[in-house]
């Protein structure tokens, strides 16, 4: 190794550089040579180290001499880039004094003569330039970007951003306006065709799911997307008054095809085709058209002859469903266009924009900046770009990061003539992207987790990796993710993954869980000395509906956990659910039984009868009349204050403002107060604090807000609940999975776009049709609809991949008694592990494996 420590100057900083003659390799693997690191793809599952992979090409970087102010390097939270940072830092910190640190920096970087001052001068300048190092999520990247482009973007004059909670505010009040705005008569005209026919009963509820499905998506197409789809002519008349008379009187046997023929001859004399949509003749005649066989009906044959009258009568038919589903279309489209109206009046009156706005507007002007102007304008080029979690960024903000990640890794001439660079020194740029495809669980906020595939397209000369051993979880653990996965195809479910129809469901979603599967790599055990345990076994049988049956499977697993607690107190134990509504019951259970239990991301305050108090206090002043308030008050100490009344609290905000009463609220209320419930109050305060600055002339905006805002406890309990969406990165000693027993699909969504080209927007959009209307739509849309249902099936695949890797050594499945093909978690677990116990009786230990009684390392 000839490495040696130099110094830069041009800007006097410390650098370190290989020589042109010597390779260095680190210990992720990474060659680089004289200041260049290659650019690189790690694909990286779950527990394998993408934050120390991260660290590490952040360090070398540094000791390289890369400036703070070059360097960006994005996550997927908050926390992470804290912690990565807290690492760098550390590791700096403790190898500029540490001979053994020292040691594992220099293996780390893959830098062997790496010296302590280095690190000493290299933490110091970090120190001082902090400001200028982005570590930060895609959010905060995206919002310093768009203060560098103001006029580009036409942003408003002293912008904010709104939270999730003011988004879904102002989501209603579009919705309210473009119902306002509407005459009775369209009214009517557009629900039906959105509600395919019903009239909903809510009709701000049906636009608000429209808006919810479909806005997001739509936003980045072009303008026609929604009428894409086109409905076939209707034959001519003439044609089907021959089909309706032929079909009438064709010689059929027996009683029940002349009795149907007769039937469809009268619907097409009326033309009442939109009542075959869904008739088994029609379904009949398009199969046996795709398997070129004859058309039955029952176990009977058609009278031969009658073939084209068919073709006409399913051609009508197609014509008039299709029809309706391009109008239904049309309606979705001119509703969304309205509510874009809306909201962007809504907002630029507020001057305030979400985060998917700024990134929208930066994806379409950074397509068309040249990249010295794109350079200059964000106060200096980013030499360095590193990418964490890039499974969950979407086509937008693929668009953002495109040009910034070309700039690094394409060698042309006008990179090289950017003014930030100086002439003197080696052009240090260097692109690294990590990620895992397993892991993308986001694709309904707009992440697409073929982006990743589109960056080994578009990056030039861009190295690839995989890494799959596991720094995380016990062998005993991953010896059943490596099981459950592998082995995905042991499931009926994956039976039709032969079959070559596309208009058939049940192929799409077999064939995305054999990819799953055979894609699925080997996981190793970096920790042979973690022992570890797996548990798969039913909940007690229960009568009852589903509610009752999953209740039993949350108190077994709130049994298993206080026992666990009980062992081991210091054991970190999750408890991990597929939808948020049932984190709530899941911990009712766990303080039944006294264990100490936290909600990651938090409950909304509500949560402490105090609270409740001080939000009636206010309810009272907003609506005096309503006893309830009063009611609610009058037992507690706040009924006890002199002179309470509606009119006290009025004029104590109007003197005082909105925190000093709460604040003054909550104070008359501690002396009643367990610990809890005053942490929960100094949080109110808090947050009435911070929303003073934006506060409405209503009351009952802050006690929405309040209500649905999640605050977490200043420290974790040692047994924590989330859903899996919120346990992404983190890692436990133990993991409960009590609800894997739901269906593996998701309801049928509202609209499905068309996707050709990975990575870039839907270039058609429409709303979905059940799968047994398929046969009629036109193979471009089969394959969307198809490669709708793969995707989510593959993102059901991914949330259960994540769940299980969340565990370092023991992991508890618990499900109620089903069928065991059941298609859920559940059944593809039963089957891919091969149980031979039976998954139909309650009480069963279907699978163990490992030391029952693990203890924490
Ligand atoms: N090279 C390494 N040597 C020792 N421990 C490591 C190494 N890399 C990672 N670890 C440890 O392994 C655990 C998992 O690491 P990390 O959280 O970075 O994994 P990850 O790939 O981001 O996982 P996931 O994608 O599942 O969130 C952490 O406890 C981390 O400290």
């Amino acid at each position: 190794m000839n490495a040696s420590a130099v110094t830069s100057t041009k800007t006097n900083r410390p650098r370190i550089g290989a020589s042109d003659e010597c390779d260095m390799k680190s210990d992720t693997g990474e060659l680089f040579r004289d200041g260049t690191l290659p650019p690189i793809l790690v694909r990286a599952s779950a527990g394998t180290g993408k934050t120390y992979r991260l660290t590490a090409r952040l360090l070398q970087i540094l000791i390289q001499g890369g400036a703070p102010e070059t360097i960006l390097a994005t996550t997927f939270t908050r926390k992470a880039a804290g912690e990565i940072l807290d690492r760098v830092l550390v590791t700096l910190a403790k190898a500029s004094t540490d001979a053994g640190e020292l040691a594992k920096l220099r293996q780390q970087v893959g830098i062997e003569t790496l010296p302590h001052s280095i690190c000493l001068q290299l933490l110091h300048r970090l120190v001082a330039n902090i400001h200028r190092l982005r570590i930060c999520t895609l959010d905060s990247l995206f919002t310093q970007l768009a203060r560098s482009f103001p006029f580009e973007l036409a942003l408003p004059p002293a912008w904010r951003l709104t939270d999730e909670i003011e988004e879904e505010w102002l989501k209603e009040r579009a919705v309210d306006a473009v119902i306002a705005h509407l005459d009775p008569g369209e009214l009517t005209t557009v629900l039906s065709m959105l509600g395919k026919g019903d009239i909903k009963r809510s009709i701000a509820r049906e636009l608000l799911n429209v808006v919810g499905n479909a806005y997001t998506v739509q936003r980045q197409c072009k303008p026609d997307v929604w009428s894409k789809l086109v409905a076939p002519k209707l034959p001519e008349q003439a044609a089907l008054t021959q089909a309706a008379g032929m079909l009438r009187t064709a010689q059929a046997k027996g009683k029940q095809i002349p009795q149907k023929l007769e039937s469809v001859a009268g619907i097409i004399e009326r033309g009442e085709f939109d009542l075959l949509s869904d008739d088994t003749l029609i379904h009949n005649i398009a199969k046996a058209r795709r398997t070129k066989q004859v058309v039955k009906f029952g176990q009977a044959k058609m009278p031969e002859g009658v073939d084209p009258y068919l073709d006409v009568l399913y051609d009508a038919v197609r014509s008039v469903t299709l029809a309706k589903l391009a109008s239904q279309n049309v309606a979705t489209s001119d509703i969304l266009s309205a509510y874009d109206y809306q909201i962007s009046q809504l907002k630029e009156s507020l001057r305030v924009l979400s985060f998917d706005d700024v990134a929208i507007r930066l994806a379409s002007t950074f397509s068309s900046l040249d990249r010295s102007t794109l350079s200059r304008r964000m106060d200096g080029a980013i030499d360095h770009v590193l990418l964490d979690e890039f499974q969950d960024t979407s086509p937008a903000q693929w668009q953002v990061l495109r040009p910034l990640a070309l700039r690094v890794t394409e060698t042309d001439e006008s990179t090289e003539s950017d003014a930030s660079v100086s002439e003197d020194e080696p052009v240090a740029k260097s692109f690294f992207c990590v990620g895992d495809t397993k892991q993308a669980i986001y694709g309904w906020r707009g992440g697409v987790a073929e982006i990743f595939e589109a960056v080994a397209d578009e990056i030039p000369n861009v190295r690839q990796s995989e890494q799959n051993a596991s720094f995380r979880s016990s062998q005993v653990v991953l010896n059943t993710v490596n099981d459950v996965f592998q082995n995905l195809h042991r499931h009926s479910l994956t039976d039709d993954a032969g079959l070559s129809d596309p208009a058939e469901k049940s192929m799409h979603e077999a064939k995305a869980i054999v990819r799953f599967s055979k894609s699925f790599p080997s996981h190793v055990s970096m920790r042979p000395d973690l022992s570890g345990y797996v548990r798969f076994e039913t909940s007690p049988k229960v009568e009852g509906d589903k509610q009752e049956r999953s209740r039993a499977c949350f108190q077994l697993a709130a049994q298993r956990i206080a026992e666990l607690n009980q062992r081991m107190p210091h054991a970190k134990i999750a408890v991990l659910t597929r939808v948020n509504a049932t984190v709530g019951r899941m911990i009712f259970e766990l303080e039944q039984l006294g264990v100490d239990v936290s909600q990651e991301g938090g409950n909304p305050l509500t949560d402490s009868p105090a609270v409740e108090l001080v939000l009636s206090a206010l309810m009272l002043a907003e609506h005096p009349g309503d006893r309830r308030w009063w009611f609610h008050l009058h037992q507690s100490p706040l009924g006890q204050i002199d002179g309470m009344s509606p009119t006290w609290v009025r004029e104590y905000i109007q003197e005082s403002g909105l925190a000093q009463c709460v604040q003054c609220l909550a104070g008359v209320l501690a002396p009643i107060c367990d610990a809890r419930d005053t942490l929960r109050l100094r949080q109110l305060t808090q947050l009435a604090l911070q929303y003073e600055p934006n506060a409405t002339s209503r009351l009952r905006d802050f006690v929405r807000m309040v209500g649905e805002k999640r605050v977490e406890r200043p420290q974790a309990a040692p047994v924590r609940v989330m859903t899996v969406h919120k346990s992404k990165g983190l890692e436990f000693d133990a993991v409960f999975l009590p609800e894997i027993d739901g269906s593996l699909a998701k309801q049928s969504p509202m609209c499905v776009a068309d996707v050709p080209h990975l990575g870039q927007p839907p270039v058609a959009m429409s709303r979905y049709i059940s799968n047994k209307s398929w046969h009629f739509l036109s193979g471009q849309w089969q394959r969307a609809f198809g490669g709708h249902v793969a995707g989510e099936i593959t993102e059901a695949l991914c949330l259960l991949y994540v769940a299980m890797t969340r565990a370092k050594q023991a992991l508890y499945l618990i499900t109620p008694p089903a069928k065991d093909d059941t298609k859920s978690p559940a059944g593809l677990i039963h089957q891919s592990l091969g149980c031979e116990t039976s998954m139909r009786e309650g009480d069963e230990l279907l699978y163990e494996s490992g030391d029952p009684e693990w203890t924490t390392k």
